[in-house]
């Protein structure tokens, strides 16, 4: 065969191929193929197991966002082929730490994660999702919409103008602050025992003992840290859970705060 001037090999190196290189390539290949599609029918069966009868409305949210969502700038480009394991399960698994008919604001709710995807899975919910950017509320209101979502309302407004306006059970977010600004805006809009569930990475511990103090001092009742979605998320999701105070306690808690700096100044004086 005569060589042509557009091979990349010299004439006689092309049709050297070792036979166990193409066995290793062809073997990688299908491996990869094989893992591939592993995955992907492991998926397919634990977004099943999950969202039970509501799967064809989680299907309709998650072409919305690989489409929307990702022109619009909602969601970046790279997470439309990562949409089902770390953001629909990853935030549906949440709901396992809700009880249940209660009513949940979604601080900072974005495209809707995790708020929308609860208010599938979980029809007993009543959610508000909670943003202030008019862009995201208004894909959040078309997805409502589309997805004929009756628990779900929209609301424009910062966590911390809107505290007078809620009295919640729980409180819900995800990538929206660190836990100890988060919880300044998340524990005025939470009933006496309401929580809030925070989804939070690797930094979840660090950032419970940083939040200490302001923890203390909103007269928080407990604190806790718990994995959600074992066996389907990989690795599960971490929540931080924050349980709010009587008012009592909060206003005690503030009382005691502000007593203590008198104390200190009386005391400097004393020794001066
Ligand atoms: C990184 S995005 C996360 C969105 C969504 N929770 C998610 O996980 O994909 C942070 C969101 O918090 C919203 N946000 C920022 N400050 C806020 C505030 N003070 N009150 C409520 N939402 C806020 C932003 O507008 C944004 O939509």
């Amino acid at each position: 065969m005569p060589y042509r001037k557009s091979s990349p090999f010299p004439p006689g190196r092309r049709a050297v191929s070792r036979p166990e290189d193409e066995v290793f390539r062809s073997g990688t290949l299908r491996m990869y193929a094989v893992t591939l599609f592993c995955g992907t029918i492991r998926m397919v069966g634990i977004a099943r197991e999950v969202f039970g009868e509501a799967l064809p409305v989680a299907e309709r949210y998650a072409a919305f966002l690989a489409d929307a969502g990702v022109e619009r700038g909602l969601i970046g480009p790279r997470e439309a082929d990562r949409l089902w394991e770390r953001h629909l399960i990853n935030c549906a698994v949440v709901a396992e730490a809700i009880p249940a008919d209660a009513q949940v604001v979604d601080i900072g709710s974005g495209a809707g994660l995790p708020g929308i995807v609860l208010a599938i899975v979980r029809p007993d919910l009543r959610i508000t999702l909670l943003e202030p950017l008019l862009r995201r509320t208004t894909f959040l209101n078309e997805c409502v919409e589309m997805l004929d979502l009756r628990n779900v309302e929209v609301r424009r407004g910062r966590a911390e103008e809107v505290a007078k306006e809620f009295s919640v059970d729980v409180a819900t977010a995800r990538a929206v602050a660190p836990l100890e600004r988060l919880a300044k805006w998340a524990l005025p809009l939470l009933r006496p025992g309401g929580e809030l569930l925070a989804l939070k990475g690797e930094r979840a511990a660090a950032e419970l003992a940083e939040a200490e103090p302001v923890l203390q001092r909103f007269g928080v009742r407990t604190t806790e840290l718990l994995q959600v979605g074992r066996g389907m998320v990989d690795p599960p999701t971490t929540l931080v859970r924050v349980v709010a105070g009587r008012p009592a306690d909060r206003s005690a808690a503030a009382g005691r705060r502000q007593r203590a700096p008198r104390r200190a100044e009386g005391s400097r004086k004393r020794s001066s």
